[in-house]
């Protein structure tokens, strides 16, 4: 469903404040765009040190695999690895002042990725169809570039009333279960 299609019977997010501007987040010092969970610890969690865009437009990431993303014996779990790409990935259009949602990742995991070892995410924009932008990177071990994963995915670029969108739908579906969990404690009485 587009945006201009949005024919629920919520108030409408326009009616509502968006929240701050996410296309412009909070960043820590190694100039990182911080998501929620880490604003107010002023440093990503996933072990993001720096993020810049180079003038061809490869966004490059220097970070560290915290060691309490361990997995298998000091390598990272994979959650982590396909965080970080979901991260870096959706940050090549972020540091182009757009923002999107991932749609759809893929990820190879080609060789454990140690823990607490400086590596090095490369990422940029393949092509754009409408508002999907197709972003591919790669992870790669410092200082030898060895290749540790690759990820390529889909990014839906969103307004910033994405998330006021949201919060009106799953108010939707808490009324909706509410309604019909009067309706089946009448049916019981
Ligand atoms: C640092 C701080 C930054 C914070 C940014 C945080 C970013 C995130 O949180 S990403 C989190 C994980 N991702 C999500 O939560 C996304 C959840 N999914 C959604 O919100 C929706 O499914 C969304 C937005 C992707 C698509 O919504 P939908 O209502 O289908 O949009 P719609 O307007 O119909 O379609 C838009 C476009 O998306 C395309 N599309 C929709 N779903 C997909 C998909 N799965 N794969 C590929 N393309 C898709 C459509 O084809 C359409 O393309 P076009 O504009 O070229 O015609």
């Amino acid at each position: 469903m587009s945006q201009d299609s949005h024919k629920c019977h919520c108030k409408s997010p326009t009616d509502r404040s968006a929240g701050p501007d996410v296309r412009d987040p909070p960043r820590s010092d190694g100039g990182v765009a911080l998501c929620g969970a880490c604003r107010d610890k002023k440093t990503c969690r996933l072990g993001l040190i720096s993020e810049r865009l180079d003038e061809t437009g490869t966004a490059w990431f220097e970070l560290r695999c915290p060691k309490d993303h361990e997995g298998g014996p000091n390598v990272a779990h994979g959650g982590w690895t396909a965080s970080v790409l979901d991260e870096c990935l959706g940050h090549v259009p972020l540091l182009q002042g757009v923002l999107s949602v991932t749609a759809e990742l893929a990820v190879s995991f080609i060789k454990p990725v140690p823990i607490e070892r400086p590596v090095e995410v490369r990422a940029r924009i393949e092509r754009r169809e409408g508002s999907r932008i197709y972003i591919s990177g790669e992870m790669v071990l410092l200082p030898g570039r060895a290749v540790l994963a690759r990820g390529k995915g889909t990014w839906i670029a969103r307004d910033r009333t994405h998330f006021a969108h949201f919060e009106n739908w799953l108010a939707e579906q808490d009324s909706m279960s509410g309604a019909n969990q009067v309706a089946l404690t009448k049916a019981r009485a």
